[in-house]
């Protein structure tokens, strides 16, 4: 395997997983505001964003696009449970609590001009071998569950 390709995965899956550690704040201030955790609104604006930044850097903006949901999905089931544990716990309201739009989603805005350049080196290589293999075995990825893990790294397969 050549040694920038391996490069290039480490680069992307150590930034999927700062955006995926970017869920329990998200968490955190949903609990406090009671706020859904899912929010289509945001999302698509997210998504707009996505393949607008994709097409000037050369990059399919559905291949984007789906990385994206995709990432949303493994954020949202990482935010589900823990509001299904601060339950059965009775959780009072976090103190601080992180602001959703000052202080968290500003976290995640920057992360995706990042992603966006990371996910168009390695999505060149999604159909070698060892691809798959590197992005199952990801370092960065092995502390979030395997259905978190899955849901994230899933879209990101030979076409
Ligand atoms: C992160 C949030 O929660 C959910 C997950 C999102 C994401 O991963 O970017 C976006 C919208 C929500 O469905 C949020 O509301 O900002």
């Amino acid at each position: 395997v050549a040694p920038t390709q391996t490069a290039q995965i480490r680069y992307l899956t150590g930034l999927m997983a700062q955006r995926l550690d970017v869920a329990p704040l998200v968490a955190q201030s949903k609990w406090n505001t009671g706020a859904a955790i899912n929010d289509p609104v945001r999302e698509q604006a997210i998504l707009a964003d996505v393949q607008k930044q994709a097409l000037a850097i050369g990059l399919d903006p559905r291949f984007a696009a789906a990385f994206f949901q995709a990432q949303f999905d493994a954020g949202k089931l990482i935010q589900s449970q823990l509001h299904q544990k601060w339950q059965l716990q009775k959780q009072a309201p976090f103190s601080p609590a992180p602001d959703l739009a000052k202080d968290v989603r500003p976290i995640l805005d920057s992360l995706t001009p990042q992603l966006l350049i990371a996910i168009k080196e390695v999505q060149a290589n999604l159909c070698q071998p060892e691809t798959k293999r590197q992005l199952q075995q990801a370092g960065a990825l092995s502390r979030f569950d395997p259905e978190v893990r899955d849901a994230a790294v899933s879209i990101l397969k030979c076409p």
